[in-house]
């Protein structure tokens, strides 16, 4: 049976002054590889925020792995990886081991000591992002699109089941893109972690992602990956607000 990972029942959210969200339900099935696509402003980050757990909603109800998500304890179940993971400058005095190890404190907490085969783990790690030979190197030396290969393999050494990127391809040069991609399929099909990426770029939706939502304060489609590419090109300019290009 498909497990739901996440799932969103009427759910709005309200800053003081902005509704940032509208009355929206969805959900993310055990496996699926989502885009979730909307412009600047059209409420991605709150959303992400509520499934988080940093943001409450105004109303309506969040379930993470079929537990309402105020009874939801296992955090180190969901990896999230920021937009701002690969700003560090040259200077900054980490090692690329240091980085990924770090992401074991979600798992083992704070204080407690790292198992004894921490280098393995971190090996292992850094082997399913591409970036085994770069275990010594500072984090600041390495270009945009390496410093977001390290921090995913920070959120795998936690072994998550749900992984959330933020904008994951911003830094990373065109002609990497595909390779990056080529990652994250493997890391969807072989450990069966479930994908989310989160863009303004609808561009960003290739061949590799199983479905896509597109959200400007409500969600305006939901589906299959196949059916988004049916989708008008007129409807999506007024999803979006203005006109937006998209690669088949
Ligand atoms: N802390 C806040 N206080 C008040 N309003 C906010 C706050 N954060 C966001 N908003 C507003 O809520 C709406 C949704 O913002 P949100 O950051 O979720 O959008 P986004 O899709 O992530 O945008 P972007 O792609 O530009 O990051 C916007 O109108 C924004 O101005």
């Amino acid at each position: 049976m498909i497990k739901p990972i996440i799932q969103l029942q009427n759910v709005s959210f309200q800053y003081d002054e902005t509704q940032a969200l509208n009355n929206i339900s969805f959900h993310v099935q055990e496996g699926d590889f989502l885009a979730l696509l909307g412009p600047n402003g059209s409420g991605k980050s709150t959303l992400l925020k509520l499934i988080l757990g940093l943001l409450k909603p105004t109303s309506g109800e969040i379930k993470l792995f079929g537990e309402p998500i105020q009874a939801f304890k296992q955090r180190e179940w969901i990896g999230y990886v920021s937009q701002k993971s690969n700003s560090f400058n040259s200077g900054f005095p980490a090692t690329v081991e240091e980085v990924v190890r770090s992401g074991l404190t979600k798992k083992i907490g704070l204080f407690k000591r790292y198992p004894q085969n921490v280098k393995q783990l971190v090996g292992e790690a850094l082997q399913a992002v591409g970036m085994e030979n770069f275990a010594t190197r500072n984090i600041g030396q390495l270009s945009g699109g390496q410093q977001q290969r390290v921090f995913i393999a920070r959120a795998l050494i936690a072994e998550p089941k749900l992984l959330i990127l933020d904008e994951p391809t911003v830094g990373i040069d065109h002609e990497n893109v595909q390779s990056f991609y080529d990652m994250l399929v493997k890391l969807n099909e072989e450990r069966q972690i479930t994908m989310i990426l989160v863009t303004h770029d609808v561009d960003i939706v290739s061949e590799h992602i199983s479905h896509v939502a597109c959200l400007n304060k409500t969600i305006h489609f939901h589906g299959y990956k196949n059916d988004f590419d049916h989708i008008s090109q007129q409807k999506l300019d007024a999803w979006y607000g203005h006109k937006v290009r998209k690669i088949h």
